[in-house]
């Protein structure tokens, strides 16, 4: 069973002009789903339907084996244990007044999750990598790479079997971003993401499984490999083009 299933689903704000244009993709267990395209086209808004922050105007989103019906309290419920958030700027989503600790039962309460909220937080701590200590402090007190594991280690106080992450590095700067990266690659035993990018790299390194939006279209989908080695589509080539180039260790040294 697929964890998400999209069937020909459109969207738009003002539905007299929709940003998602039939699109269909599915999220099978253990296989990372990049999605990759330029900026306005429609990564962020097809993140926020998956996590039932809205309901498509056409079309079928299946989650956990179910129809997801964003208008039933219990099924929404479900839905945010079963798939949680990474957001692109961890500055904004902590609450700088609130300490580590709270930041992370919250949603343990919110939720209402079975288990010792206080056995929960050190696990997601050790999970993310940070000091047990971490929970009496505040936000202030930690690097914009801390702080993105802290957003993380929030969102698996849920146990999500989905972690959908819109640009979760691109706010960080590089070497932080390896090691975000890292974890999010460690992380990929436990629960399956969705990583919205418009970094091909990034992709490249955490996704087997790749859709290339364009426009609000899945113009190109498959495994990144392959996609990546041959893109079909011309506008996936001219993303790849795109990239920066390092120089190669001949031209190094040449220097
Ligand atoms: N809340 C909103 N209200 C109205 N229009 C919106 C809203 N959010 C996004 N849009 C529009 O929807 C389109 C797709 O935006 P979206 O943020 O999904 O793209 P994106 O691919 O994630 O872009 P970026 O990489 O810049 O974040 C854009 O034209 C954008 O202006």
């Amino acid at each position: 069973m697929s964890l998400f299933r999209l069937s020909d689903v459109s969207f738009g704000y003002d539905p007299a002009t929709p940003v998602l244009h039939s699109v269909s993709l599915a999220l099978e267990e253990g296989e990372n789903l990049g999605i990759l395209g330029e900026s306005g086209s429609g990564k962020s808004t097809l993140l926020r339907l998956m996590l039932g922050l809205a309901a498509p105007d056409d079309g079928v989103i299946e989650a956990d084996g179910s129809v997801l019906d964003i208008t039933s309290r219990r099924r929404m419920q479900a839905h945010r244990r079963f798939a949680q958030p990474v957001f692109q700027d961890p500055y904004s989503s902590l609450d700088p007044r609130m300490r580590i600790g709270k930041a992370l039962a919250e949603p343990h309460a919110a939720l209402g999750l079975d288990g010792d909220v206080g056995q929960e937080i050190a696990r997601v701590l050790q999970a993310v990598g940070l000091p047990q200590d971490s929970t009496a402090r505040r936000p202030r007190a930690f690097s914009g790479g801390q702080r993105q594991r802290i957003a993380v280690a929030r969102a698996l106080i849920a146990r999500p079997r989905v972690l959908l992450a819109d640009e979760p590095v691109s706010a960080l700067d590089l070497s932080t971003r390896v090691r975000v990266i890292d974890l999010l690659s460690d992380l990929s035993q436990e629960v399956t993401l969705v990583l919205v990018s418009h970094d091909v790299a990034i992709v490249a390194a955490l996704c087997p499984r790749l859709v290339v939006l364009q426009h609000g279209r899945a113009v190109e989908a498959g495994a990144t490999a392959d996609i990546l080695s041959d893109p079909q589509h011309d506008y996936t080539r001219m993303l790849l083009s795109s990239l920066p180039r390092l120089p190669r260790p001949e031209q190094e040294t040449a220097r």
